[in-house]
Parts: structure tokens; C-alpha cells; sequence
């Protein structure tokens, strides 16, 4: 909708919330929020009996159909603070269907999320145990005009898509702007904040006209900034700002408490040498989440750690929607260790640039962007579960990407912590990150504090062997298995559609983490001798193994399960044609997620 008018605005302003004063008053069960039994139900099925702060003061006012701006820091349970509500109005109102246009719209950044959300759904949906039929559906720009008239036939209750999606669904008129005003009585921009950095602006400029006056707008944002504004100007009317103190001026607590946040110094070309340190001597946690700025240094990074037995698995924009999500939910399922992403869509163009020289006529843009999926997005809102550690192997370009990537531990009310490695060429963005969280030289605790558990010693006696083998991953071989992982992963790809349209439960998962390298580990590089490690090191191997036997037992059997199931089966292996019978026809919906790894902790540890 266009700007409000004046009056409006102030209005507006007068109805400011703190969700920290909301926070303060009686805290409130799900029931007590005035949530549908049937959804209080599901939930505590799930293990969830609690609402989240912001959900404590979201849900009852969406319940009550009002406008909302939602900020609260990553993790903290946006996703429910608005589907509950927006599920409980389509349980509980009749509401009239148009045949050309849903009543609900939820807009995503990436296909990511579109999948993640659509989950989210549907597993509350379906834990209601057939007391309610709603039909949802998940759209991405890539879908064929047949799928998408396939998928709006009825029309569905929900539509969850990303917003280039919408533009092609009205040209081709499986949706209707008419039947919008008729139908559409719920409107939800998650991941606001991230909505016009992944060029959605001009889409989402022509929403605006399609959406009815009493249509509800909520708007969820982890971080604020010009864009979130820009958007709550453009589409909603008279909104409630819930802002969580985190969010506003308390500027160290973005990132939420229960993450440790460490920085280690090191050289450009010796970040492989200390992440090899990390690691190998699992001084960090499993499972963690590694990011890289480019898809080849994800690839010198994996193929490198390879060499030394550490198995990792490969997540960029390059890879096919199927495998995204796929290696997603085996990460979640704790079914590897480390998963290197390379993420931010400015790291497309950069990487468009390195390659093709430059990157300044639009025919260069065009044909890049064909390449990479625009709507690809890792960090920004993906809901990994059980990361315990995130490290920068390369630091993000910007501060609102170093809260993302930071986000993706400590969720819900888990702990987590996050290591950078900082190289001299990337100090300012450290510095500007570390400001922006409030760190101050003469403050005794730091929020980003030098990593502790790492002695000079150590690194330099592993610093042979890394530099022998780093000289090895070459850029033909980095090159070579990337396009190698590309054809692995297309010719996945298809099969994994086709294997989960039958199977959309199937946890049996094909291996992302296999060795990309011809030649095997050397046996001698996989141990590290005892004499290499110096007192203090050891020490601090001790603790981190205790830390994780404490953390994870129960985990632990869970994830073992998972590992063992996959291991009697990869549905490429035992793939068939033939389908016992068709499920769900509008998303894979699959199951199991989890944990921990202390199993591991006996084993030798072997460079
Ligand atoms: N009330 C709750 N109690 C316990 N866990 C919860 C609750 N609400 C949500 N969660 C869990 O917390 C995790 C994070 O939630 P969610 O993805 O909604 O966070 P978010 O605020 O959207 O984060 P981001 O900004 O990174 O997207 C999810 O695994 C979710 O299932």
C-alpha cells in the first residue's frame, strides 16, 4: 500500500512496542494466548509448550487481525509467532475462496525458505490429526507454467512463494489480480530484511496494488534497516512495531546470548593450516557450519580437509534445487559432520567477476545469473538444527551478514558458538562488526574474543604437513571437482525428484560428504602423532570432548540411528522406477532431525 497518510504515521509511532516491556509483564502458555486448541495440541507434540518472546506479544496481536512489523534476533521463533495465528484464523474463519488466488500469501527470499516454511506447515496441519483440511502450496520461479497451474488448481488456503514467483503466476493467469481483492485476507513478508537485497523490490512494487485494504500485513525481520522500512511503507497500514530490546539499542545482544563468538588472527594462506588445527584436534564442536565467500574456495577447503580424512559436504548457489534441499535436511539429520556453504548474493557477482574478468554489460549479468539460482540463499533464515559452531573460514562482507551467519547457532534456547578467521585484508570488517556489537577496547570482556584453545606451538607443528598438502589442491583440481560435483549433483538431482514424489518421507539419503579427491587419504596424514600436541592442547581437547558428552548423549543415539538407517540404503543405489503409490504431490515432506556426536569422541584422532 502507498505510504500511510500523516495522522497514520503518528499513529504509528504512539503504537512503538517494546516486546521487552510485553516480556516483563505475565507470561503466557500457548493456550492462554488464545491460540486453537488444535494447534496448542500439535505443538506440544512437537515438544514445544512455551511460547518465545515474541511470540508472547506477536500471536495475540495477529489474532486480533492487526497489522504487525515483527524484529526479533535470529532464532528466536518468528516462523511460529506468525504461522500459528495465521493458521488459527484459516481453522476458526470462514473465509471466502476465490477460485484464482489463495487467502494466504507468505513471500520468502529463496527456495530455501519456501521449503523450510512450507514444512513448518504442514507438519502442524498434519499433527491436527485430520481435524482440519487446508490445502498449501510451495511455488518457486523455476517451476513450469503446467506445475504452477497444477499447484493453484482449488485454489490452495496457502501460498508459500518467493515474490518473482507471483508476477509469473498472474502473466500466465493461474492467479487472477481480481480475485485477489475477494480473497486474499493474510499477507506475510518473512525475512523482510532480506527481501529487496535479493532484488525483489520491483515484484514486490506490483503486490502492492493487488492487496485489499483488509488484507492483514505482518512483516518479520531479524534485523532492521532502511530496506525493512522501505517495505513496511510500501505494504502495510498502520502497523504494530514489536521490537525486541536485542534488535534495538542494545547493540551486543543481536547475536543471541548463548553464543560464544571467537576470532583467530591469521595470514590469508594460512587459514588452512588453522582450520585444519580446528578440526582435526576438535577443538570446535560438531556439527559445525563453515562459510566460504567463494564456491571455489569452498571446494580447495573441502578437498584440502579431505586429504587429512575430514569428510565434508558442499552447499553454493550453483548446485540444483533437489540436492539444496537434500543436503540440507541430511545436515539436519546430523548425518555428517561440517558442511561448507558459500552464501551471499554478492558473493555471486564477485564470483561472476573473478571468473568472467568483469562483470559490467548486462549480457555478463544475464548469463550469470542463469548459472547461480538468484534464489538461493544458506544462511539468512534457514533453520539448521544442531550447529554448534559456525566459522567464518572467510569473513562476510557485511555486518548484517556476519548476524546471519552467526544466527544459524544458538537457536531456540540452544547454545552454540562461532569462530572467524580473520586475515589482515579482512581486520576492518572486524572492526566494524565489533563495533556495531559494542566491543570496546577497554571493556574486560570482549563480545568477539581471541579463540583460547589454540597454542602457537600446535599450529606451527601441523604447518608442514598443511603446506604440503594445501600446495597440492591445485585450481585445475579445484576446478576439476567442481564440475565433476556439479554433473554428480544434476544427474542427483532428478532422481532425488523423482525418488522423493514417491517417498516424500524417506529419510534413506543419498551421501553428499564422499570424497571428491581420486586418489584416497594418506594413511600418515590422518593421524597426528601424540608428540605434536603440547600440554595445554591436550588440556583443552579434554575439555572440548567433556563439554560434548555432557551436551549430547541423548542426541547422539538419535543421530547413530539416522547414520546406521542410511548406510543400509541410498535410494540412488536402490532407486527404482517404479512407485508403490503417489503422496504428497506439492513438496517433499520429510522427517528426522537431530544432534549430537560423541561417538566419535573415542575414536583415534587421525590427521
Ligand atoms: N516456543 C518455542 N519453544 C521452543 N522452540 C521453538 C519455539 N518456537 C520456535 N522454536 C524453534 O526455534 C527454532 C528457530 O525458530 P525460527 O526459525 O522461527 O527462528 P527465526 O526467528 O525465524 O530465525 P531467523 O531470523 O534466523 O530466521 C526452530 O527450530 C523452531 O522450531
Amino acid at each position: 500500500m502507498a505510504n500511510p497518510p500523516k495522522e497514520i504515521k503518528q499513529e504509528e509511532e504512539e503504537k512503538e512496542r517494546d516486546a521487552a516491556e510485553e516480556e516483563a509483564g505475565e507470561e503466557k502458555n500457548f493456550e492462554e494466548l488464545g491460540l486453537d486448541l488444535r494447534l496448542v495440541h500439535a505443538l506440544n507434540k512437537k515438544g514445544i509448550e512455551k511460547p518465545t518472546p515474541i511470540q508472547q506479544v506477536a500471536i495475540p496481536l495477529i489474532l486480533e487481525g492487526k497489522d504487525v512489523v515483527a524484529r526479533a534476533k535470529t532464532g528466536s521463533g518468528k516462523t511460529f509467532a506468525y504461522i500459528l495465528p495465521l493458521l488459527h484464523r484459516l481453522f476458526n474463519e470462514s473465509l471466502p475462496k476465490s477460485k484464482l488466488a489463495p487467502a494466504a500469501l507468505i513471500l520468502v527470499p529463496t527456495r530455501e525458505l519456501c521449503q523450510q516454511v512450507y514444512s513448518e506447515v504442514m507438519s502442524l496441519i498434519e499433527l491436527c490429526k485430520g481435524q482440519v483440511q487446508l490445502k498449501v502450496v510451495q511455488l518457486t520461479s523455476s517451476m513450469p507454467a503446467s506445475d504452477l497451474r497444477a499447484a493453484l488448481a482449488g485454489p490452495p488456503d496457502i501460498v508459500i512463494s518467493t515474490p518473482g514467483c507471483i508476477p509469473k503466476c498472474l502473466s500466465t493467469g493461474v492467479l487472477q489480480s481480481k480475485s485477489f481483492s475477494d480473497s486474499l485476507k493474510i499477507l506475510v513478508l518473512d525475512e523482510a530484511d532480506l527481501l529487496l537485497s535479493y532484488g525483489y523490490e520491483d515484484d514486490l512494487k506490483a503486490l502492492t496494488g493487488l492487496i485489499p485494504r483488509g488484507c492483514q500485513c505482518l512483516l518479520m525481520s531479524a534485523t532492521s534497516s532502511a530496506d525493512v522500512e522501505k517495505l513496511k511503507k510500501l505494504i502495510l497500514h498502520n502497523p504494530y512495531i514489536l521490537t525486541l530490546p536485542e534488535v534495538g539499542d542494545v547493540k551486543d545482544e543481536i547475536i543471541p546470548k548463548n553464543v560464544q563468538q571467537f576470532w583467530i588472527s591469521c595470514s590469508e594462506r594460512d587459514k588452512l593450516l588453522y582450520i585444519l588445527a580446528l578440526l582435526k584436534l576438535e577443538l570446535v564442536q560438531k556439527i559445525a557450519l563453515i562459510f566460504t565467500n567463494t564456491i571455489d574456495m569452498g571446494f580447495r577447503l573441502k578437498l584440502f580437509l579431505e586429504k587429512f580424512g575430514i569428510k565434508s559436504a558442499i552447499l553454493n548457489a550453483e548446485l540444483p534445487q533437489n540436492s539444496r534441499l537434500h543436503i540440507l535436511e541430511e545436515f539436519n539429520a546430523g548425518l555428517f559432520d561440517y558442511l561448507i556453504a558459500t552464501d551471499d548474493t554478492q558473493t555471486k557477482e564477485r564470483e561472476q567477476t573473478d571468473e568472467g574478468g568483469h562483470v559490467d554489460s548486462k549480457k555478463s549479468k544475464k548469463h550469470a545469473r542463469a548459472k547461480l539460482d538468484s534464489e538461493f540463499g544458506v544462511v539468512r533464515g534457514i533453520d539448521f538444527k544442531n550447529v554448534h559452531t559456525v566459522i567464518n573460514f572467510e569473513m562476510p562482507q557485511n555486518v548484517a551478514g556476519y548476524v546471519h551467519r552467526i544466527g544459524r547457532t544458538g537457536r531456540a534456547y540452544n547454545t552454540g558458538a562461532s569462530v572467524s578467521l580473520v586475515s589482515t585484508d579482512e581486520m576492518e570488517i572486524l572492526e566494524e562488526i565489533k563495533s556495531f556489537l559494542g566491543d570496546d577496547e577497554n571493556k574486560d570482556s570482549k563480545v568477539i574474543a581471541p579463540f583460547p584453545l589454540l597454542t602457537k606451538n600446535v599450529v606451527e607443528s601441523l604447518r608442514y604437513r598443511a603446506e604440503d598438502v594445501a600446495k597440492s589442491v591445485t585450481k585445475v583440481a579445484v576446478r576439476e571437482s567442481r564440475a565433476q560435483d556439479l554433473r554428480n549433483e544434476i544427474l542427483n538431482s532428478e532422481k532425488l525428484k523423482a525418488h522423493f514424489e514417491v517417498n516424500p518421507r524417506d529419510l534413506d539419503l543419498l551421501k553428499h560428504d564422499k570424497d571428491l579427491s581420486k586418489r584416497p587419504a594418506d594413511p600418515h596424514l590422518r593421524d597426528v602423532p601424540d608428540y605434536l600436541l603440547d600440554p595445554t592442547t591436550k588440556e583443552a581437547c579434554k575439555m572440548v570432548k567433556l563439554a560434548r558428552a555432557a551436551m549430547g548423549n541423548k542426541n547422539s543415539s538419535r543421530r547413530q540411528g539416522a547414520r546406521k538407517k542410511f548406510r543400509k540404503s541410498d535410494p540412488l543405489k536402490s532407486f527404482s522406477a517404479e512407485a508403490p503409490k503417489r503422496a504428497h504431490k506439492d513438496g517433499m515432506k520429510r522427517e528426522g532431525r537431530n544432534g549430537d556426536d560423541s561417538h566419535k569422541s573415542k575414536k583415534k584422532k587421525s590427521v
